[in-house]
């Protein structure tokens, strides 16, 4: 789809817009100079296209892509409540080429503008991206699915789970895949378990009105780490495209589920109270402005899956993510199972090997025991670690170039999205039910103390 798409982006004077899906096309565009397309904004605000310009060059700036503006200095703003299908009709009739609808706008807008959708004349070829979260539960979400199948076929709708589009994500794929001694022993044979762990030193950051409604479950498992979980354990795919990559990730998504049903035991949730990360004071998330504290809504979650099929039965996978945590490792760690029989005469601790990328800077380590340098009977830790480098583009880049390009392989397929709300339902109900805990931890500390004993 390259050279003839115009990119609209509703939600034009929005955080995502200014903060991420602009830089990263300012960076596309910068390394991609000859890529060809056309951009347009769209929103609420009375913006003039020189104000939406400005916006747009001054985003550009963020990634030192500002010589990229040149490639669309041309853009055009058009105030539209998306919500209404005459305000949709005329966005679409005013295109030149093939539409890339973004829908940068809160998830309930969206799912109204495409319920307005139906009422509008689609041209063929017309891509529809939504963000995340993709409904509000699993039959939300197919309820969505249906909507969106009478609009455009499944290949032109791009969830987009930003996740997919991180180097290190990636990497797996080629460090899984394009290397006989990892997928020898990529199974329950060898491995004893999985943690995806994705700490955050960020705070609320002024998104209340969402991040109190969804809290880290729904705002990072349900999404980004199921997805990335889905990469780990996947079966491999004849190929990378989209068809094969996406039939993989849903095959295991189907598989996965809150290990031996027990979401009591399997899973952990707490909230920040006041404290300092770095130099920067939070206050108790219930007093952040627009937090419900009657919500009880958790900034730390954690939850156990299991994946029931041949290759991985038995073997945990700790999914955990949080809020307002002091510089945490945010990585896969891909831990062994112990040497079947150690050799009597050796001393010292033998512990399991383990694989962990990095998420961040991105690394690929793997911790190995060895003979020790001074007592060569004695076991000494090393670690072979690998920078892979930050990768050519930001994870809204690759998103973007799926896009323009027509591909959707980093797009998240309909019945994964609904899968993902299947898997994590049971522990939502656990939690509204009060039956796990909500526990405490100071805002710059590493979560509850009770979690590390
Ligand atoms: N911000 C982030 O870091 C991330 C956000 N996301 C997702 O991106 C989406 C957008 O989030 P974010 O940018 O933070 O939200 P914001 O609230 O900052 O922006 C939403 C935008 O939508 C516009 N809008 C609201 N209603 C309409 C309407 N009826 N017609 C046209 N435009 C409308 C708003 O305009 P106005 O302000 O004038 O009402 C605003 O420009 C959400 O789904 C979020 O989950 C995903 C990953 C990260
Ligand atoms: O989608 C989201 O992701 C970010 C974390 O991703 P990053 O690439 O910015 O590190 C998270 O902070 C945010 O709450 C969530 O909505």
């Amino acid at each position: 789809m390259a050279a003839d798409t115009t990119l609209i982006i509703l939600g034009a004077s929005g955080d995502l817009t200014s903060r991420l899906l602009l830089p990263a096309l300012g960076q596309l565009l910068t390394r991609e100079p000859g890529r060809s397309v056309r951009l347009h904004g769209a929103g609420m605000d009375d913006w003039t296209d020189e104000h939406w310009r400005e916006a747009v060059k001054k985003s550009f700036q963020t990634t030192d892509a500002a010589a990229a503006f040149d490639q669309v200095s041309q853009t055009t703003y058009s105030q539209a409540d998306i919500t209404q299908a005459a305000d949709l009709q005329k966005l679409l009739d005013d295109t030149e080429g093939r539409p890339a609808l973004y829908f940068a706008v809160p998830p309930a807008i969206a799912e109204k503008a495409c319920l307005a959708l139906s009422d509008v004349k689609i041209f063929e070829g017309t891509v529809l991206a939504l963000e995340k979260p993709f409904g509000t539960d699993e039959a939300s979400a197919h309820r969505l699915n249906q909507q969106l199948a009478k609009l455009v076929p499944e290949d032109q709708v791009f969830r987009i789970d930003h996740f997919l589009g991180r180097s290190t994500v990636l990497n797996l794929l080629g460090a899984r895949f394009a290397n006989r001694l990892l997928e020898s022993v990529w199974s329950a044979d060898d491995i004893g378990s999985v943690e995806i762990d994705y700490p955050e030193p960020l705070g609320l950051e002024g998104r209340a009105g969402y991040y109190d409604g969804a809290g880290a479950l729904v705002d990072m498992i349900q999404s980004h780490l199921l997805q990335v979980m889905a990469f780990v354990t996947m079966e491999p795919p004849a190929s990378l495209n989209q068809l094969d990559l996406r039939d993989a990730t849903s095959a295991v998504l189907r598989a996965t589920h809150v290990r031996d049903d027990d979401p009591v035991h399997n899973s952990r949730r707490a909230r920040y109270t006041a404290g300092d990360v770095g130099d920067r004071h939070f206050p108790s998330y219930v007093d952040e402005p627009g937090v419900d504290a009657a919500r009880g809504t958790e900034t730390l979650a954690e939850m156990t899956v299991e994946v029931r099929n041949a290759r991985w039965q038995g073997v945990p996978i700790t999914l955990r993510s949080g809020k307002a945590l002091s510089s945490g490792h945010r990585a896969i760690t891909v831990t062994f199972k112990p040497v079947r029989h150690l050799p009597g005469g050796f001393v010292g601790e033998s512990e399991p090997s383990e694989l962990v990328f990095s998420l961040g800077p991105d690394t690929m380590s793997l911790g190995l025991n060895v003979n020790g340098a001074d007592d060569p009977l004695e076991l000494e830790r090393v670690t072979l670690a690998a920078d892979l480098g930050e990768g050519a583009l930001k994870a809204y880049g690759e998103v973007l170039s799926g896009i323009l390009d027509g591909d959707a392989m980093l797009a998240v397929r309909g019945d994964a999205a609904e899968q993902c709300w299947r898997i994590v339902q049971p522990v939502i109900d656990a939690w509204r039910a009060n039956e796990v805990p909500l526990d405490e931890y100071p805002a710059g500390t590493a979560g509850p103390t009770s979690w590390n004993e």
